[in-house]
């Protein structure tokens, strides 16, 4: 655990440090779980966002795009449901005053008893070596295996105490695991309430005319309610999706784990409509995509696991997270529900316009179903991060910090080093630049001797450093440097275009999903 605290630490700062993500508003002390993208964070985020975005859009002929506004008329939250049940159960304790989210209290304490596992896997491993078989030790040690059920009786009572909203159980397994406050220490705790996780805002100027909106708190119901706008003006025919990427706002209350848990953060959401009948289906074919696009960044299979949930949504029939390996433990990265013709059914009650599909094959008309996938692009950011991470033995007894990410999605692709700052070498790296940055966002940097300029670029997670020496006035050939291998080869300047253009083509990273 404390590794993996210190591991946490150590990813907060090094994005403030090398300036990919800080707090917002930090000169006035900043505000509480509200992040600003610095300038390599703002190019990892688009370039995350992008590469959803081929995946889904521009690869999929039948997913098309929508941007749809954050203010939306506050019956949509009636018909959503969000305004009687997007709740989250609170509770506080009376000796510190800190309120938290009763279900995390609990989850933070099978996540305790989690950490011991790994520990014990841990120790296994190197006691086996090439021979433990990860497997079979989960199967048959009987403390892992103790520890095992312990986590999941604690998950499935939590879960049905929140299914049937008995806050009363849940403030009674508090009771029983003994669970304490971090701050204080004690277990002097409220009853468990429930809390509206939606912003309020005003619009209009008066406030006898003002009307009351809320900030949206996901992006999804902008796509149902220009559904029929989409497919008509579209002539979208079923199946086919809707993918928005947009900001959204919650009022969580557990605002801490950094970028994971945010006030306001973006998601990546895709609606698609189906016939109904079809939706476990597409549920598993979505579930699956899902996963493979993310495999294709390479970040290692076993830091991902689908979660299936037992406790659905009141919208869902089916529902899976798939939960990353984040250094605080396995947690949600990405939702896919199954939400069958609940919301645009809802819409058509209370809107009294008629959201249905005429499905010429049919030859009838039916509100269709929907399965979603969404993802928090601030927590596949996070995922990205602090997976790269690494802090790495060197041969020569030295450590690197080395930011190892996805070179697709890495903020600069490419660094360019004149050796000296004189003799022409400056000038050389500069056309360098000059042509390459019409495809790429590339770094010059000439201050300190090359090692050091390596290092920096090695923790900013920059894929390739290109040094311009006295050999390339002669020949026109530079040395490009791997950052993950730390290899070095001389290459024609007129081939570092295709060299880079390659490792970090979106083309290339996506093919892998087939
Ligand atoms: N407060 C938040 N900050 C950052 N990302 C979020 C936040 N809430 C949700 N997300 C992202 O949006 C995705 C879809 O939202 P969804 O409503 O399914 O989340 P959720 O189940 O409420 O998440 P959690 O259980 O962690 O609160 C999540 O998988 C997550 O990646």
């Amino acid at each position: 655990m404390a590794n993996q605290e210190d591991k946490f630490k150590k990813v907060i700062s090094h994005a403030k440090e090398y300036g990919y993500v800080f707090q917002s508003s930090e000169i006035y002390d900043g505000l509480s779980a509200v992040y600003d993208y610095a300038q390599n964070g703002a190019e990892l985020k688009k370039n995350i966002r992008e590469y959803w975005w081929k995946a889904m859009v521009q690869m999929n002929d039948n997913i098309v795009g929508l941007d749809s506004a954050i203010f939306m008329h506050p019956t949509v939250w009636k018909a959503s449901g969000h305004v009687d049940a997007f709740n989250d159960p609170l509770i506080d304790n009376k000796d510190s005053k800190k309120r938290y989210r009763a279900d995390v209290l609990v989850e933070d304490y099978t996540a305790k008893i989690e950490a011991k596992i790994d520990k014990e896997v841990a120790k296994a491993a190197k006691r086996f070596g090439d021979t433990f078989d990860k497997d079979q030790f989960l199967a048959t040690n009987q403390r892992v295996v103790d520890y095992q059920e312990k986590i999941n009786t604690i998950l499935k009572r939590l879960g049905k105490s929140l299914e049937n909203e008995d806050l009363v159980d849940v403030r009674n397994l508090i009771d029983e695991l003994d669970i304490v406050c971090p701050i204080s220490g004690s277990k002097n705790w409220t009853d468990v309430k429930q809390f509206n996780l939606m912003f309020g805002t005003k619009l209009g100027a008066s406030a006898d005319s003002a009307m009351d909106l809320y900030l949206r708190p996901e992006t999804a119901q902008g796509i149902f309610v220009n559904f029929l706008n989409v497919q008509k003006t579209g002539r979208m025919k079923i199946p086919f999706g809707i993918a928005q990427v947009g900001k959204a706002f919650r009022n969580e209350i557990v605002a801490r784990q950094f970028i994971f848990r945010q006030r306001e953060f973006e998601q990546m959401e895709m609606q698609f409509f189906i016939q109904p009948g079809t939706q476990q289906e597409w549920y598993e074919k979505w579930k699956e995509n899902r996963m493979k696009w993310h495999l294709s960044l390479g970040m290692g299979q076993d830091n991902y696991r689908f979660h299936d949930h037992e406790k659905l949504a009141h919208y869902a029939d089916a529902a899976a997270d798939i939960e990353f390996k984040f250094p605080f433990g396995f947690k949600e990265l990405e939702g896919i529900h199954s939400r069958t013709d609940f919301d645009l059914s809802q819409h058509e009650k209370f809107s009294g316009k008629k959201l249905q599909y005429f499905d010429n094959d049919l030859k009838k008309n039916y509100v269709p179903y929907v399965v979603e996938t969404s993802i928090g692009l601030d927590r596949m950011f996070l995922a990205v991060f602090s997976n790269s991470l690494e802090e790495e033995e060197l041969e020569n007894g030295t450590t690197r910090t080395v930011l190892k990410l996805p070179a697709v999605l890495a903020p600069t692709k490419a660094a360019v080093f004149p050796l000296l700052k004189k003799d022409g070498l400056p000038e050389l790296a500069h056309e360098i630049i000059d042509e390459l940055k019409w495809e790429f966002n590339v770094f010059y940097d000439e201050k300190d001797a090359v090692g050091k300029r390596y290092r920096r670029q090695d923790a900013n997670g920059t894929p390739f450093c290109i040094t311009v020496d006295h050999q390339s006035l002669e020949d026109k050939t530079v040395t490009i440097r791997h950052r993950d291998t730390m290899e070095q080869e001389r290459v024609a300047i007129e081939d570092l275009k295709t060299i880079i253009g390659k490792a970090v083509a979106m083309k290339e990273w996506l093919m892998k999903m087939q």
